[in-house]
């Protein structure tokens, strides 16, 4: 029998929620909180990003914090590991670093050395994608440790943003793009 349901950008977009100036005036926060809360959707968003479109994965990393939840989740679906990209100053031993820019600010992210064994197919994921600033650090540093980054996954891309354009060559996918 036919699906029936709605495709999945529908269901998305169902399910987020925009907050204008947040963080900051000027900006439009798209909270995906209602879909994080909603089983039947978000277990729609898991199965569409575990398609299989990247052929074989080994981990899943994803970027504190948002990005842990879409990435440990997908993990879980795909039956792999998890490795978290974290905030600067949160994780212990020796970790590589990148400083960049997002559209409300600055940050700096961190990765262990040694997290990812040599040459591993990892798929990197977050919620939204907007300047691509922390999609291309995430990407650097994890390659930086020996990850091989088969492409990056969002829910929601805000397209006028231009974070595609700066991830170049690297594949991108997101499930909803919006202006
Ligand atoms: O494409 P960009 O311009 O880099 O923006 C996208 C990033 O911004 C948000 O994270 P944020 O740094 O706000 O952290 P959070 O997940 O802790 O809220 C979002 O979860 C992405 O990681
Ligand atoms: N407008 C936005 N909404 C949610 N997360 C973001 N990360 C960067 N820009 C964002």
């Amino acid at each position: 029998m036919a699906d029936a349901r709605p495709p999945v950008a529908g269901v998305v977009a169902a399910h987020v929620r925009d907050v204008p100036d947040f963080p900051q005036p000027g900006v439009v926060f798209k909270d995906l909180t209602p879909l994080f809360v909603a089983p039947e959707a978000w277990d729609r968003v898991l199965t569409a990003l575990a398609d299989g479109r990247h052929g074989e994965v080994d981990l899943v990393a994803g970027v504190e914090a948002r990005g842990f939840v879409v990435g440990a989740a997908l993990a879980r679906v795909l039956g792999t590991g998890f490795v978290p990209v974290r905030k600067a100053g949160k994780l212990p031993g020796d970790v590589v670093a990148a400083t960049y820019g997002l559209e409300y600010g600055e940050a700096t992210i961190e990765v262990q050395t040694g997290a990812v064994p040599d040459g591993s197919r990892v798929l990197l994921v977050d919620d939204v994608l907007a300047t691509g600033g922390t999609a291309v650090a995430a990407w650097d540093l994890l390659e930086r440790v020996g990850a091989r980054v088969v492409g990056f996954d969002v829910v929601v891309e805000l397209g006028l943003l231009g974070g595609r354009d700066r991830l170049g060559v690297r594949p991108v996918r997101s499930l909803l793009t919006v202006g």
